[in-house]
This record gives C-alpha cells, structure tokens and sequence, in this order.
C-alpha cells in the first residue's frame, strides 16, 4: 500500500500533466481527479515493492491427479511503457507433485499480484508460472495469457481488437508434446 508521501507525489504529478496537457486543474471536475488517480495508481500497482506471495494454502491429497486446469481467468494490468491498460484471460494448468494441491481461488489472486505492476504481457506470463513453481514445486506448468493491449488500439498503430497471446511451459508440458497439445486444446473449446 502507498503512503501518504507517495500519493501526494501522484497528485503533484497529476496536476502538473493536466496543467501541460492545457487543462485547467482547478475547474469543477478536476478539482478531485489527482487523489482519485492517486487512489487508482495504488490499486493497480498494489504489488510493486509488495512482500512474496504468501497468501496461499496447501492441501495434501492422497493420491495426484493429472492436470490441474484453470481456464479464462480474468485479469487487467498496465504495460510498463505507455502506463496504458492491458487485459484479457489467463490459463493456467499444472500437474501436482508431492501429494499437495493449492487453494483454486489462490490461482486467481496469485495471478491478481503478477499483475498489479507495471509489465510486458511476456514478463507476467513468466513470473505466473515461477509463482506457482516456488510455491508448489509440480511436475509441470503451462501458462497461456491472451490480452488486448489499450497502447495499440486507442494510440500508436490503432488495431482495434488485436489479441496477443504468449505462453509458458515448464516441466513435463516442455517435454510432453502430447501433453501441451492436450492444455492447447482445453483451452481453445
Ligand atoms: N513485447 C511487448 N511489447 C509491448 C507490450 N506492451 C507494449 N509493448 C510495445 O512496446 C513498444 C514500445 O515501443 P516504442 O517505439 O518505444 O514506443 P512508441 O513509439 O510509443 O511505439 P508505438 O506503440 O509503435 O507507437 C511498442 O511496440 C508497444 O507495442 C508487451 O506487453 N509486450
Ligand atoms: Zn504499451
């Protein structure tokens, strides 16, 4: 969480732009708009600096199962260049090991604190997958991610509904083609 020394750094901030944009930071609805997005920045940066992801349990369970999916995921973050939303759905699927299964909603918010930071769709891909692999250390990770980027539709090349996709393997989906192509297929139906 931001402190209040921070926040009034975003509100100096925000004025100044609104004043070189040829704003007028003073008029009747903009009197308010540098704490609100003051407010905005500290929940959708919430995770710079935060502590590691801790907020998960394990559960034992007797026997393994194959793979564990989790599809369509929602998730919104900010591209680390042009501080412009990107979002779109996040797969993620995972073989258990050692007899131990995680929270399902923990995926979720694990997802939530890779992304509430400045990215590149590809960094968060990465870190998703290496989340998940220091806290249940499986037999394999497949994260796929498949998001709009606001910086290439509403400026810059303006590709309207454009969709980039990336994904990550670790583990038995590097090495299992059969397997991948099975993680491939699940979240394609
Ligand atoms: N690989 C990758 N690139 C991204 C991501 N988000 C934004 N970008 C790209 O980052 C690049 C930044 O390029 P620059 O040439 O420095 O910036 P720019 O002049 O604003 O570029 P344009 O967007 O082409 O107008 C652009 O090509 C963006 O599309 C991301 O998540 N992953
Ligand atoms: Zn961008």
């Amino acid at each position: 969480m931001m402190d209040e020394t921070n926040q009034k750094k975003i509100e100096q901030a925000v004025k100044m732009i609104l004043e070189a944009v040829g704003e007028d930071p003073n008029r009747d609805g903009l009197q308010e708009t540098p704490a609100r997005v003051a407010r905005m920045y500290s929940q959708v940066f919430a995770s710079v600096n935060a502590p590691a992801f801790d907020n998960y349990k394990l559960f034992p369970v007797e026997e393994t199962t194959e793979m564990v999916l989790i599809k369509d995921i929602p998730f919104y973050s900010m591209c680390e260049h042009h501080l412009l939303p990107f979002f779109g759905q996040v797969h993620v699927a995972y073989i258990p090991d050692h007899k131990r299964v995680m929270g399902l909603s923990k995926i979720p918010r694990l997802i939530d604190y890779c992304a509430k930071r400045p990215n590149v769709q590809e960094r968060m891909t990465v870190n998703i997958a290496k989340e998940l692999n220091r806290i249940l250390d499986p037999k394999g990770i497949a994260v796929s991610v498949s998001a709009r980027h606001m910086c290439m539709e509403m400026r810059g090349v303006e590709k309207t509904g454009s969709q980039t996709e990336s994904s990550y393997y670790t583990g038995q989906f590097k090495t299992d083609n059969e397997l991948r192509r099975e993680f491939l297929q699940r979240i394609s139906g």
